[in-house]
């Protein structure tokens, strides 16, 4: 399987001290950041004006998930900002090609990420508008929940489906992601992962970065 991306999420760093917790993690290759408002999820995070200062000061390229209602209206932004990856979630969003569309024209990848009761079928059609597709392997809202296995098969058609098409979608799974649980979903076809307590909650970030590319990969 494609080797790729560890992409570890702040939401489990420490956030009075952001700039110098992204150096802790020079190994990764993007930083995941969540966003969340509160509505489409019971919880609060930050916004655009803490991201748009992350993004100036990361050494690494930023990954937005955005857990928030209204996203057409809202994500756009991300990307204005200078936001590598701006990831959507499809329940949430009432024009998802269109969003994806205006995230592209910003220079961003377009994500669409799916929560794990959502299905991934009738947005199959939508690859050819997305450059990733984020499964969902917690409900959203939390850091440090267990990796929900019930989501393995989606993750395995969003794959077959990808390679199908042959169209370089990357399969993103966020949630419960660790050394124990990372094999079955890259073996599902996961191609990028997401890790917040796993990567924070460790005295050295960056070999937790190192542990999970190699469990990853066996
Ligand atoms: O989007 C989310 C949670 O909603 C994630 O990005 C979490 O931040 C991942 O944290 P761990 O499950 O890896 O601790
Ligand atoms: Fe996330």
């Amino acid at each position: 399987m494609a080797q790729c991306c560890i992409n570890p999420s702040i939401l489990s760093a420490d956030f009075v001290n952001l700039e110098a917790e992204l150096r802790r993690i020079g190994g990764a290759d993007a930083v995941h950041v969540d966003v969340m408002d509160n509505h489409f999820v019971p919880n609060l995070t930050i916004g655009l004006p803490v991201v748009a200062r992350i993004q100036k000061v990361s050494p690494v390229p930023l990954d937005a998930h955005l857990m928030i209602a209204d996203p057409d209206r809202w994500a756009p932004a991300y990307a204005e900002a200078g936001v590598a990856s701006v990831t959507f979630h499809a329940e949430a969003a009432a024009a998802p090609v269109r969003l994806a569309r205006e995230l592209r024209a910003r220079g961003a990848k377009a994500g669409m990420a799916l929560k794990p009761a959502t299905a991934i079928e009738p947005y199959l059609d939508l690859l050819p508008e997305m450059d990733m597709l984020l499964i969902m392997t917690v409900e959203p809202g939390f850091g440090g929940q267990a990796f929900l296995d019930v989501t393995l098969p989606k993750i395995r058609r969003a794959a077959d489906a990808v390679a199908g098409s042959g169209l370089p979608v990357a399969i993103q799974v966020d949630g419960g992601i660790t050394e124990e649980t990372i094999g079955r979903a890259a073996e599902a076809g996961a191609t990028v992962f997401v890790a917040g307590s796993a990567v924070y909650g460790t005295e050295d970030p960056n070999e937790a970065i190192a542990r999970l590319r190699a469990a990853a990969a066996r």
